[in-house]
């Protein structure tokens, strides 16, 4: 049900770049990402549920995530105003039957609400997410009304969840990292906590026929069943879509570019080569590398339709999928050149490809934002699925890397990614955790620094070309 790539490529207002001598024209795109939403339209994500019910971890991947597609988006989160006035709150705080208690927790609603309205109103982006329990019809109702009047639109997403499990693991998580039991005994912030769910559940108020007016998504323990409601335009639907694929049980998901190739060795980019002796040593050393970063996991492999990463994952005992959607940005009239070469026939491009990387894109071939258009409906998949493993290229690696490890735009195509090294990445309430193998079998670096000339480059590599040695210690290319 994902979009079609190419299509939302296609919806990006196109925007002719300013032709200097040389330099080569082609539409590019800065707008706001999202591709067909009208600029004007603001989203207040209204997040509902009980404490431990992970509003927190959705809000941020959604906050993420728009972020990786240009859409920008910011949390407020509701405990934090309430903390700026009751720092350590006493143990009847959160009864509801407390009047000072509640006179405060609206007090802090209401600095939230004021801000983000003032954040969009000051331009800072399309969607915010009001992150607080939003448990009762008046206090929704409340939201929905100052929303409207202020011209945004609101959905809500309840996160209902039953499942015991994961509800402590939830609990864990909060009483270890919450800025409210710092420095308490695990234990009696844990009972604080309860108690604290206790009261709230005596007022919660699941959404219901009453607010069938409203626009919500209704997510039950995270990713078995969601129901929807006057769901109203694209970027509504895709903030959904999202959250439908969502699911947060613990995972890990491998990375690998594929082994060194024969264009790597030689300095040229794109092109379909096969892989290099010392790349072939790496494809033979993975299945160990696998197995000591996932132990007896049965992955599935994920590679391009190119050659070196379908030869990179042979040896691999695991089922295979080969998607076009992975394969290597498409360096259109530069493809097979080496950078030298780049920088002698083309200069100008060879310089704005380093004032802006992410949004150049070659003529006839991709930008790093095209590149993400088309990962998309692999995020997608990725979020639904465990234990994948992805062989792919330096370019769809660093953006597929970018997205969970919430990289910007500006750095991302800048990373350095070595090759013949195994990544495991690990999502968390509060991030991503990340490891790394390396093969300790050499290969030539890809890397190139922004500004940095590439005719060092070239000449090591051409004299790499005439040498027969592959087992010469690791260079930079
Ligand atoms: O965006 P930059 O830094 O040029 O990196 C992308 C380049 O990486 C390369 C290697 O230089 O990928 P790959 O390892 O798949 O061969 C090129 O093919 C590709 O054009």
């Amino acid at each position: 049900m994902a979009a079609d790539p190419r299509e939302s490529i296609e919806q990006y207002k196109p925007e002719m770049r300013k032709a200097s001598s040389g330099q080569m024209m082609r539409p590019n795109r800065k707008t706001n990402g999202s591709g067909v939403q009208a600029e004007d339209t603001r989203i207040c994500v209204v997040m509902v549920g009980l404490p431990a019910r992970g509003k927190s971890l959705i809000a941020s991947k959604v906050v993420r995530y728009l972020g990786w597609l240009s859409i920008a988006a910011k949390t407020f989160n509701v405990g934090q105003y309430r903390r700026t006035n009751t720092p350590t709150p006493t143990a009847d705080f959160f009864d509801t039957t407390n009047p000072e208690g509640e006179r405060l927790r609206k007090a802090a609603a209401e600095a939230a609400v004021k801000d983000m309205i003032k954040w969009f109103n000051n331009g800072g982006g399309l969607v915010a997410i009001l992150d607080a329990t939003n448990s009762t019809k008046s206090r929704r109702r409340w939201i929905q009304e100052r929303c409207e009047a202020a011209g945004i639109e609101t959905l809500f997403v309840e996160s209902k969840c039953d499942d015991e499990e994961l509800i402590m693991s939830n609990i864990k998580e909060v009483k270890t990292t919450s800025p409210d039991y710092k420095g308490q005994d695990p234990e009696v912030a844990a009972q604080d906590f309860r108690n604290r769910i206790r009261n709230y559940e005596k007022v919660y108020q699941t959404l219901d026929e009453d607010e069938a007016d409203l626009t919500y998504c209704k997510l039950i323990n995270v990713g078995h069943q969601v129901i929807i409601n006057r769901i109203k335009d694209y970027l509504q639907s895709r903030v959904v879509y999202y959250l439908m694929n969502l699911h947060i049980r613990p995972r890990s998901i491998w990375l690998s570019r594929h082994g060194e190739s024969m264009f790597n060795l030689n300095g040229k980019i794109g092109g379909d080569a096969d892989i290099s002796e010392r790349g072939e040593l790496y494809a033979r050393k993975l299945p160990e590398l696998v197995k000591e970063s996932a132990g007896d996991r049965q992955l599935t492999v994920w590679t391009s339709t190119l050659k070196r990463t379908i030869q990179t994952a042979r040896f691999l005992p695991f089922e295979k999928l080969s998607w076009k959607a992975l394969d290597e940005l498409d360096s259109g009239v530069c493809d097979s050149l080496t950078y030298g070469e780049i920088e002698q026939l083309y200069p100008a491009d060879f310089k704005s490809r380093d004032a802006d990387k992410y949004n150049y894109r070659y003529l006839g071939g991709e930008s790093y934002r095209d590149v993400v258009i088309r990962l998309e409906p692999i995020i997608m998949e990725l979020e639904r699925s465990e234990n994948i493993l992805i062989v792919t290229h330096q370019a769809v690696l660093r953006c597929i890397y970018a997205y969970f490890m919430g990289v910007d735009q500006e750095k991302s195509p800048w990373m350095e990614v070595p090759l013949h090294t195994l990544i495991r990445l690990t999502p968390r309430a509060y991030g991503t955790v990340e490891d790394r193998w390396s093969a300790n079998i050499p290969a030539v670096s890809t890397w190139r620094g922004k500004g940095s000339s590439a005719k060092h480059q070239d000449t090591e590599a051409s004299s790499r070309a005439n040498s027969q040695d592959l087992a010469a210690p690791e260079t930079k290319a």
